[in-house]
């Protein structure tokens, strides 16, 4: 080798430790570009001595790693991810490349592939790395086993108050399927029966917008939730130019305006373990009307419940995409519900499920009147639900009483009044079962109303069904709510059952049975009843 490249190469190299200690990777990534091709040119057009040619490789290598490192900071995994294949082709047992390549697979759900580098690592390392490439194992075989049988507890990160990071969840697809949904379009269906609060998909949102809004609604509210929207938006293109697997499963959802049959998508896809390597597009640019249209009929709020239940702030608002279950439609009587850790969202069954059923979740608040619920649907999604319950309803909202139990509750009459109006009309109409549940959950702040206050409950208490038998019926129509929990563990509370030794009761087995509905299954028996303690003192509405 000449003394020029060689000299060249040690320039680069010093000037690419300075740009890493300043954290200019976009520099340092160029720089490494041109170290990189120097090197391939170089290779090409000269003669080697075999000496010369192990030196090129070893700085080749060298370089490729260093791209491959500050590429992943980037978060562009795809480029890394190349990077260090192709250092690997020439030398199998790098080591930097064989690390760096197991964290790229760990930050992209690929616990096996990450675990199987990870440990070729561990055989061919000197001293020193061990401890670390264990703990990395470790990590790996963790999420590996969740992903397959989609079981977390969050018991640690709640009793210590929800203080510090979120417990890293893995992604799981569970038993779900996406398939043809009754109203035309697709939705997700369960492929067996489970019981209330079992998970059925975890995954990490594409991009997620999070802040805090000004209390009062208004002008500086509105520019606020615009830069937040702009912000979220930047990021979702960021994802797709960085890796067409995001681009790729962004086209499976709806743009809301399909001509003909929106396909249905193989689920395999939903797995990153399962899911191919690289992902055919005729066009990688992204089509910027398309991914507009995708996101507006996707996006969905989160219910953060560390931001509600622990009271953290009023105004806060996040909303994001997340893939598998964008394909979920809503319900006024849903049988899921979403619950948010860190940049995971977990879907879990609010009420047991049969095998076939569709899975539903609530895009806005339902518990709320027809009304209200129209309002919602055309304002923000233009669809008109056909649910069980709507279906219901409007046939019974023809009554004229009920409309003016509906009117007398707007107009902020007595609780209580409309309370023992609605029980008293539900008799004379022959309302039952689930239907209810249905009529219950809309006029629901009627009933937590009276509930809250100790001189309505004196007042109309003979006319009022306990707390427990709405709480029961509402859950069971909309599935579990917090709102619904806490009126059930007030009264709970009232007798003395929440916490104590005497909480092994029948009351108690329901309102952990309505709390796992909830929250789902995401801590053991004293975690959820902290939980549930958490509940009561929330002011969630
Ligand atoms: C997040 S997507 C749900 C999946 C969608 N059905 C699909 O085929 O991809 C939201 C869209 O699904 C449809 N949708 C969801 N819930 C619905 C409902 N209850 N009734 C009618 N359409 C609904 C609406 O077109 C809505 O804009």
């Amino acid at each position: 080798m000449t003394g020029g490249i060689e000299e060249q190469m040690q320039l680069l190299r010093s000037r690419a430790a300075e740009l890493s200690l300043r954290e200019d990777w976009k520099e340092y990534i160029n720089l490494y570009s041109h170290l990189i091709s120097l090197c391939d040119h170089h290779h090409h057009h000269h003669h080697h001595s075999p000496g010369s040619d192990a030196k090129l490789h070893k700085t080749l290598c060298l370089a490729l790693s260093n791209r491959a490192e500050a590429r992943s900071r980037l978060r562009e995994l795809s480029g890394a991810l190349e990077d260090c294949d192709r250092v690997l082709e020439i030398d199998p047992t790098h080591l930097k490349a064989l690390i760096c390549k197991g964290k790229i697979l760990l930050d992209l759900d690929r616990y096996t592939q990450a675990s199987d580098c990870f440990q070729r690592a561990l055989v061919y390392q000197g001293t020193g790395n061990a401890e670390a490439l264990r703990r990395l194992l470790e990590r790996c075989r963790r999420l590996e086993a969740q992903s397959r049988t989609g079981s977390l507890d969050i018991s640690d990160w709640l009793l210590n108050g929800f203080g510090g990071n979120p417990p890293e969840l893995a992604e799981y697809v569970g038993p779900v399927e996406v398939r043809r949904s009754a109203n035309g379009g697709r939705g997700l269906s369960a492929t067996k029966s489970v019981e209330a609060g079992t998970p059925l998909v975890i995954t990490r949102a594409i991009a997620i917008g999070r802040g805090i809004l000004p209390e009062k609604a208004g002008g500086s509210g509105e520019s606020a939730r615009m830069v937040m929207w702009k912000d979220f938006v930047d990021k979702i293109f960021d994802a797709t130019e960085k890796c067409s697997r995001t681009l790729y499963l962004i086209y499976t959802l709806s743009a809301g305006d399909e001509e003909g049959d929106p396909g249905i998508p193989d689920m395999g896809l939903f797995s990153p373990e399962a899911s191919k390597e690289s992902f055919f597009l005729e066009n990688k640019e992204p089509d910027v009307d398309k991914i507009l249209k995708v996101l507006d009929v996707n996006c969905l709020t989160e219910e953060a419940f560390s931001a509600k239940v622990l009271g953290k702030n009023s105004g806060y608002c996040g909303f994001g995409l997340w893939i598998l279950p964008s394909f979920v439609n809503h319900s006024c009587c849903p049988n899921a519900r979403r619950l948010h850790i860190g940049d995971r969202v977990v879907v879990h069954a609010s009420r047991d499920v049969k095998a076939g059923e569709e899975i539903t979740f609530a895009y806005f608040d339902v518990l709320s009147p027809l009304s209200k619920r129209r309002e919602m649907m055309s304002k923000r999604w233009q669809f008109h639900c056909h649910c069980e319950r709507c279906r219901f309803e409007e046939k019974v909202f023809l009554v004229q009483e009920l409309r003016e139990i509906e009117m007398a509750l707007e107009s902020g009459s007595d609780a209580g009044g409309v309370v023992a109006r609605l029980e008293e009309g539900m008799r004379k109409w022959m309302v039952k079962g689930r239907e209810k549940g249905f009529l219950r959950a809309s006029f629901w702040t009627a009933y937590s109303g009276v509930y809250e206050s100790e001189k309505l409950i004196r007042k109309w208490g003979r006319q009022v069904p306990a707390e427990a038998v709405v709480a029961e019926s509402v859950a069971e129509a909309v599935g579990g709510d917090e709102r619904v929990l806490k009126v059930l563990l007030g009264r709970l509370k009232k007798k003395g059952g929440i916490g104590g030794s005497a909480g092994g009761g029948l009351q108690m087995e329901r309102a952990m049975r309505l709390g796992r509905g909830t929250y789902g299954k995401v801590a053991k028996k004293q975690g959820m009843r902290t939980l549930l303690e958490l509940a009561l003192a929330s002011n969630a509405h």
